[in-house]
């Protein structure tokens, strides 16, 4: 899966770059950066035009950038600190205001990225429009920092939102809201383990939605425009019933 993913995520960068000029790219948490690993060797670290990459957090946690928790940390630590990417291109999450503040200024800062189009616009709302947003997926089935049956998952008009209750810790965490992800123009989710597999084959099924079913944010992964790939391991595609088998790229 890592070299599916490296692939993938080289070819949406090589795609970007020659359309807009700028590779836009929004990370999230968890294991997703160490999946990410075989873009810091050969061939891709020759080939990337790296100073093109921008780099964004679709969610962040409230702590300090060395905290074990920070996904910056994370981020540094296993990806930025190997690879060529300015550091002016860094656009990490503040870690020294309240997460109300780190929230508005991040959606700030997007959007004057926004005016000058490094980072593109949704035609159909005026939302960014990142080349490529990178999500994993939690047990509970929560993306970003999105989780099952939360207020934030209603909102329609703000970019960056703030929780102060997650139910996996720390609780304060700063997240794009779903029509920012549902604006990018891609969007790959990745799920490793069997921990996964139920929401995973939530996620992905058709089964409509009842009251007794929580409202579940990777069900609500939806591009607007863009394209949606899932990137998954046999452990967390073990509940998938074959007729999903046509979903993005699984490996058996
Ligand atoms: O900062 C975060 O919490 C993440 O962005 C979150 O979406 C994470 O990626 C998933 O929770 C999967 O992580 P685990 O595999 O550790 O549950």
């Amino acid at each position: 899966m890592t070299t599916d993913l490296a692939e993938y995520i080289s070819q949406v960068s090589e795609f970007s770059v020659k359309e807009r000029g700028y590779f836009a790219i929004a990370l999230s948490g968890g294991p997703l950066v160490s999946f990410m690993r075989k873009l810091c060797e050969a061939p891709y670290n020759k080939t990337l035009d790296w100073s093109k990459w921008y780099i964004f957090w679709a969610d962040e946690r409230a702590v300090g950038k060395n905290h074990v928790d920070s996904n910056y940390k994370l981020t540094k630590e296993g990806f930025l600190s190997k690879v060529p990417i300015l550091n002016g291109h860094v656009y990490s999450i503040n870690d020294n205001a309240t997460v109300e503040n780190a929230a508005m200024d991040y959606e700030f800062v997007i959007r004057q990225l926004v005016k000058i189009r490094t980072v593109g616009v949704s035609e159909s709302n005026d939302c960014p429009k990142f080349d490529l947003i990178l999500l994993s997926i939690g047990s509970d089935g929560h993306v970003a920092s999105l989780f099952p049956n939360h207020p934030a998952l209603e909102l329609k008009d703000d970019w960056v939102t703030y929780i102060t209750d997650s139910p996996e810790p720390p609780p304060e965490r700063i997240t794009f809201t779903l029509p920012v992800i549902n604006s990018a123009s891609n969007i790959a989710v990745v799920a490793t383990g069997e921990d996964k597999a139920k929401a995973v084959s939530f996620a992905i099924s058709d089964v409509t939605e009842t009251q007794d079913s929580p409202s579940m944010p990777a069900r609500m992964v939806q591009p607007t425009d863009g394209k949606l790939v899932w990137f998954l391991d046999k452990a967390a595609v073990s509940f998938v019933e074959a007729k999903n088998g046509a979903y993005g790229h699984q490996e058996y």
